[in-house]
C-alpha cells in the first residue's frame, strides 16, 4: 500500500469507530477485508489509528470537522505534514483537498489541546496540580515498548544480549532494575526465542516498579486477587522466586496464566474464590484493581473518550468492595497492596483514605504514584499494613 492508501484506509476506520465499533475489531474487520495488506501496511494504519484516538479532539479542531477524513487531514497537519502530499487522489489515495477542507481547520485551544474530556478537567487538574497539562500531553503520544526481565532466569544484562541477538535493541530504564525499553525490532518480540523461553514479558515499567516496591515476604502465601491475565502474578513469582495464587472475578481472563508461567519457570495456581479463602490467610495480597486506565490512556485511548462521571462512580465503588474483600484474606501483620493503572485521587488515595476509615487495625505503609513518561505509564501503589 502506500502512504496514502494507509490514510485512506485510517480515514474508514475511524469512520466505523465513531459510529461504535471498537477500534481493534474495527483494525481486525479491516484487516480481514484488505488481504492486499501486508504486515507493514497493518502496523501503519494501526499507527494511524491510534495516534487520531489519542489526539480526537486537536485533529477534528485541526481537519475542521468529525469526520475520519477530517482527523486525518488534522492528524498529519498537527504532525507538521501537508496534507495535500497524501490526499492526492492518485491510486488508493484519498481525494485532493476541497477548497473548504483546505481552509477549515484551526489551531487547537485549551483542552482541545490537552485532548481531554471538559468534564474530567477539573479532577485532572485536583490530582495532577502542575503536572496536569504536561501529563494530559504526555498521553498524546504513544508509549514505550517496554519489557520486564525474568530476573529469576537470567540477570538484565545478559538479557539485552539474547534480544539484541534475535534483533531486539533494548536500553535499560532506571524506573526499575528489571526494566527494559525497546528501541528497535518490537514487532519481533512475540516470536523471539529469549520472549518464548520466558527471558522476557512485555510489562510497562511502573507496574514493573511497583512490584520492586512490594514489602518482603519471606515464607507467607501470596496472593493476587485480579489476576487478569497474570502480569502482575508473573512479576511477583520472579520477584518473590516464590509460588504465587491467582485469582480473577472473571477466570476465564486468567486463561493465558498456565502458558506464561511454564514459559518463565514460575509456580502460579489459579483458585476460585472458595479456594482462595480456604487457603486463607495470605502475608501479601495485591488487588490490582479495575480502575478508568487513565494513566495508561497511551495504549488504549479509547478509555479517555469513553470515560463518564458515572463510570467513574461505579469504578471507585467496585475499588473499594474489592479491598474490602481482600483484606479479609490477609493474615495479621500481613501487607494488603492496591495498585492502579490511573492518576486520579479518587481512584487513589482516596480510596484507600476511604479504606483506613473503615477499617481500624490498619495502616498506610507506603504510598507511590508514578507520572506517565519515557519509561512508563502513570501508576499507583499502596500498601496497608494488618496490625
Ligand atoms: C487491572 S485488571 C488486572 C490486570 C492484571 N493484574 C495484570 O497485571 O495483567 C483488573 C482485573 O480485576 C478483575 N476483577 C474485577 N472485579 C473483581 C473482583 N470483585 N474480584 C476479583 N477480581 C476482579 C477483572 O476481571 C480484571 O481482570
Amino acid at each position: 500500500m502506500t502512504p496514502g492508501a494507509r490514510v485512506a484506509a485510517a480515514a474508514a476506520i475511524l469512520d466505523t469507530i465513531r459510529e461504535g465499533t471498537p477500534a481493534e475489531m474495527a483494525l481486525t474487520r479491516w484487516a480481514r477485508a484488505s488481504r492486499f495488506a501486508g504486515s507493514k501496511d497493518r502496523a501503519a494504519v494501526r499507527d494511524h489509528v491510534f495516534d487520531a484516538l489519542r489526539r480526537w479532539r486537536s485533529c477534528a479542531v485541526l481537519g475542521g470537522g468529525e469526520s475520519g477524513r477530517a482527523r486525518m487531514i488534522g492528524l498529519l497537519r498537527g504532525e507538521g505534514t501537508d496534507p495535500a502530499t497524501l490526499f492526492t487522489g492518485d491510486g488508493h489515495a484519498p481525494a485532493p483537498l476541497s477548497p473548504a477542507e483546505d481552509a477549515a481547520g484551526a489551531p487547537p485551544q485549551g483542552l482541545d489541546a490537552l485532548d481531554l474530556p471538559d468534564w474530567l478537567w477539573p479532577l485532572w487538574q485536583d490530582s495532577l496540580g502542575e503536572a496536569a497539562e504536561a501529563c494530559a500531553e504526555t498521553l498524546r503520544h504513544r508509549a514505550p515498548v517496554m519489557l520486564r526481565v525474568n530476573t529469576a532466569r537470567m540477570p538484565r544484562e545478559a538479557a539485552r544480549q539474547a534480544l539484541a541477538d534475535a534483533g531486539i535493541v533494548t536500553v535499560e530504564a532506571a524506573i526499575a532494575p528489571t526494566a527494559l525499553i525497546v528501541t528497535e525490532g518490537a514487532r519481533r518480540i512475540a516470536q523471539s526465542a529469549p520472549f518464548l523461553e520466558g527471558l522476557v514479558e512485555l510489562q510497562d515499567g511502573a507496574s514493573q516498579a511497583s512490584i520492586c516496591e512490594l514489602p518482603d515476604v519471606t515464607v507467607e502465601k501470596i496472593l493476587d486477587f485480579c489476576a487478569g491475565g497474570g502480569g502482575k502474578a508473573l512479576a511477583m513469582a520472579a520477584r518473590f522466586g516464590r509460588a504465587v495464587t491467582a485469582h480473577d472475578a472473571a477466570p476465564d481472563r486468567m486463561k493465558d496464566i498456565p502458558a506464561r508461567a511454564a514459559r518463565a519457570g514460575a509456580r502460579i495456581a489459579r483458585a476460585d474464590m472458595a479456594a482462595v479463602q480456604a487457603a486463607a490467610p495470605y502475608g501479601l495480597v495485591l488487588t490490582d484493581v479495575p480502575c478508568s486506565g487513565s494513566g495508561a490512556w497511551r495504549r488504549a485511548p479509547e478509555g479517555k473518550w469513553a470515560l463518564t462521571a458515572a463510570r467513574l462512580a461505579d469504578l471507585t465503588a467496585s475499588q473499594d468492595a474489592i479491598l474490602d474483600r481482600a483484606a479479609g484474606l490477609v493474615a495479621p501483620q500481613g501487607w494488603l497492596a492496591y495498585t492502579t493503572c490511573s492518576v486520579l485521587d479518587c481512584e487513589n488515595r482516596d480510596r484507600i483514605d476511604a479504606f483506613l476509615n473503615r477499617h481500624p487495625g490498619w495502616s498506610l505503609s507506603r504510598d507511590c504514584r508514578w507520572l506517565p513518561g519515557p519509561e512508563g505509564d502513570g501508576f499507583y501503589l499502596s500498601v496497608l499494613a494488618r496490625h
